[in-house]
Parts: structure tokens; C-alpha cells; sequence
């Protein structure tokens, strides 16, 4: 008979908690019932640090980014120097944004092609980061993704952004 407990995340504070689906109870510590070995096997137990994807709190994201004239950086591997105004940088992002839909596929090809960011050799792939790590804008808007979900437009010091989550 299952518990009903499972491991979330919780994406305001970037940590697992314990959440009961029959009861609704929620909790920051293991329920005191449940032995080790359960805790381990629970759904969501990824959650918990050492997971597969890189430890707790962590998440994996992958984005396209356009500079422009006011970016920390004005250039990157594509073009030596970007003169480009925000407004036009935020326009070329929304006619990436329309091509994607919803395709995973196209926006890998798209950042590989266009995203002014190094990270366009790995089809825009960041790997994984906790909080902390990034852009302030970047890590609310990117913690705040489901899995498989695309940000809207969202601008950094860097420039606009698309955000894939991917784990
Ligand atoms: O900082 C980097 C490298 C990021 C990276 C991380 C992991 C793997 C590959 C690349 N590139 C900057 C552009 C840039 N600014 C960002 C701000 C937030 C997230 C990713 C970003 N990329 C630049 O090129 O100016």
C-alpha cells in the first residue's frame, strides 16, 4: 500500500520537500514513518542530492540568446562587434520564438545557428546550475520552467533570452 508521499521540488527555494497526496500534509523533513530505504524509492526521490540530475536544487536549461548594443559583451563567436539596438534584438528573437513553436527540435537548430551565446556548439545546452549561478532574471525565469517548457522573451545583462528547461 503506498504511503502517498512523494518528493517535490520547490521552485521559490530550489530544495525538495515531502508532500502527501492523500492527505495534502507537506513537509521540509522526511516523514518520521517512512524508513530510509522508502524515502529512497518514493516518486521524485530524484529530487533528493546525489540525483541523477547533478545534486538537489539543481535544474538543466538550455536558451538562445540575441545581444545587442547595450549586452555586458557586444559580440560573440558570430559577430565581432553587435551594434544592433535591444528593440531589434528583441524582434529577430520573437521571429526565432514564432519558428519554434513548441518544437524542441527547431530551437536546438535555431540556437546552434543564431544564439549569439558560446554555449550555440552544444545546441544552447547551459548543463545543469543551481541557484546562484546565473543571471538573477535568468535563474527566476529558468526555475520557474517545468520540464520541457520554453520561457517568453526575458532580458539580462547579456541580452534577450529563449529558455528551454530540459531536466
Ligand atoms: O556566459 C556565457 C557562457 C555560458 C555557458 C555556460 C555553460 C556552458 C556553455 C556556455 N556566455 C556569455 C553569454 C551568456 N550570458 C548568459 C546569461 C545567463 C545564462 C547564459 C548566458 N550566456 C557570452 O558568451 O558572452
Amino acid at each position: 500500500m503506498s504511503s502517498g508521499w512523494e518528493i517535490r521540488m520547490s521552485n521559490s527555494k530550489g530544495i525538495p520537500y515531502y508532500f502527501n497526496a492523500a492527505t495534502k500534509q507537506s513537509s521540509w523533513d522526511a516523514p518520521s514513518e517512512l524508513s530510509d530505504d522508502q524515502i529512497k524509492t518514493l516518486p521524485g526521490s530524484q529530487h533528493l542530492s546525489g540525483g541523477s540530475s547533478g545534486g538537489a536544487g539543481t535544474i538543466t536549461a538550455s536558451h538562445l540568446l540575441v545581444k545587442h548594443k547595450d549586452s555586458r559583451r557586444p559580440s560573440s563567436w558570430k559577430e565581432t562587434n553587435i551594434t544592433r539596438s535591444k528593440e531589434e534584438a528583441t524582434d529577430i528573437l520573437r521571429g526565432y520564438q514564432a519558428q519554434v513553436g513548441n518544437s524542441r527540435e527547431k530551437f536546438e537548430e535555431l540556437a546552434s545557428i543564431h544564439s549569439d551565446c558560446s554555449s550555440h556548439s552544444q545546441k544552447g545546452n547551459l548543463g545543469p546550475f543551481s541557484k546562484g549561478q546565473m543571471q538573477k532574471p535568468f535563474e527566476d525565469a529558468a526555475f520557474g520552467l517545468q520540464v520541457g517548457e520554453f520561457s517568453d522573451i526575458i532580458s539580462t545583462d547579456s541580452g534577450v533570452h529563449i529558455i528551454l528547461r530540459t531536466a
